[in-house]
């Protein structure tokens, strides 16, 4: 599915090329988030290597990247995955066949507009372009490599809350699905007065981005403050989703995330979320409810509610 803000029949894409300016409805205005800026401190993201997570240190990175305890301790919900077992060619080929497709024709693109991807058994292959030609095989080998790496993650994640291994994934079901969303961020006129993405959640289980190899833009919000995301060469940002925090009861918080536009870079993105089976509940894990914990949830984050600067593609990948 390809989305994005439509302004006066154009997407962002053409209001760039077409040297438009800014138009008024996606000036950024929050009660809650405050105004775009640029200038937030650098986050300290925890660096994680992900092949060694049989390893009791690695296991311990992990379990304070994401747990939050009471008030007292909180956590970044997200860290930065490295050795994570894909190749950096197959990450340089998936970046290249993400750039090559956004600079197709709109009408081009088109062809791969739909206004929903509704679940099925099977991958909605029709709907991944062909054009580039090598797009459907390099997404087939990058989703397939992923859910590897989440397998080992989610287990691991269990284990570091000393549950039983296959816990998260048993919630999720046996035929969990995987969205594939290519970012695009055009340069943007006025990126103090517009936002790529705002403020959000992810509604995964969890997300694997890999961000743009030399534009960054990515803040996250920790302890009500914003920070900056930095760069990690070939590293996968792993990110705690809401469904994850709801099976975790609260202890891994799915954290608030935004990115900013630029003024003269574009810039590309890959989120890969990993999301339970279609018509699944998914509910706190049993052993993480007790007296001293009850049962919790926390409400919707908070929704779209302005139009941003971005054009997406969504693919399902892997059910
Ligand atoms: O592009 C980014 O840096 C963030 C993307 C994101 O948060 C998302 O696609 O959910
Ligand atoms: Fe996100």
């Amino acid at each position: 599915m390809a989305g994005a803000e439509v302004e006066n029949g154009k997407h962002v894409q053409e209001l760039v090329e077409n040297g438009i300016d800014l138009p008024n409805n996606y000036i950024w205005e929050s009660a809650n988030f405050g105004i775009i800026n640029a200038h937030v401190p650098l986050g300290d993201i925890p660096v994680i290597d992900i092949s060694q997570l049989t390893k009791s240190k690695q296991l311990d990175q992990l379990q304070s990247a994401l747990s939050s305890w009471g008030f007292s301790l909180s956590s970044w919900g997200c860290f930065q995955a490295i050795i994570h077992g894909i190749e950096n060619s197959l990450v340089d080929e998936v970046r290249q066949v993400a750039k090559e497709f956004f600079q197709l024709p709109m009408t081009e693109k088109q062809k791969y507009a739909r206004k929903i991807v509704i679940p099925d058994d099977k991958r909605k292959l029709q709907y991944w372009p062909q054009n580039p030609q090598s797009f459907r095989r390099i997404l087939h080998e990058y989703s397939a490599m992923i859910q590897q790496t989440e397998k080992q993650l989610l287990k691991a994640m269990a284990r570091s809350l000393c549950l039983e291994e296959d816990c998260f994934l048993k919630k999720l079901g046996e035929r969990k699905l995987i969205d594939a969303r290519f970012n695009y961020y055009p340069p943007c006129p006025r990126p103090d007065l517009a936002l790529g993405i705002k403020p959000h959640a992810d509604g995964s289980a969890i997300t694997f981005l890999l961000q743009d190899k030399e534009v960054e833009g990515l803040q996250v919000m920790k302890d009500d403050q914003w920070f900056h995301v930095p760069i990690v060469p070939y590293a996968l940002l792993v990110i705690v989703g809401d469904q994850m925090e709801i099976m975790t009861n609260g202890i891994f918080k799915s954290p608030v995330h935004t990115a900013l536009a630029n003024s003269k870079k574009e810039r590309h993105t890959l989120a890969i979320f990993s999301t339970p089976e279609p018509g699944i509940e998914i509910e706190p894990v049993g052993e993480l409810i007790n007296d001293k914990r009850p049962r919790l949830y926390k409400g919707l984050k908070e929704r779209w509610l302005s139009k941003t600067w971005f054009f997406f593609l969504l693919f399902q990948c892997v059910v």
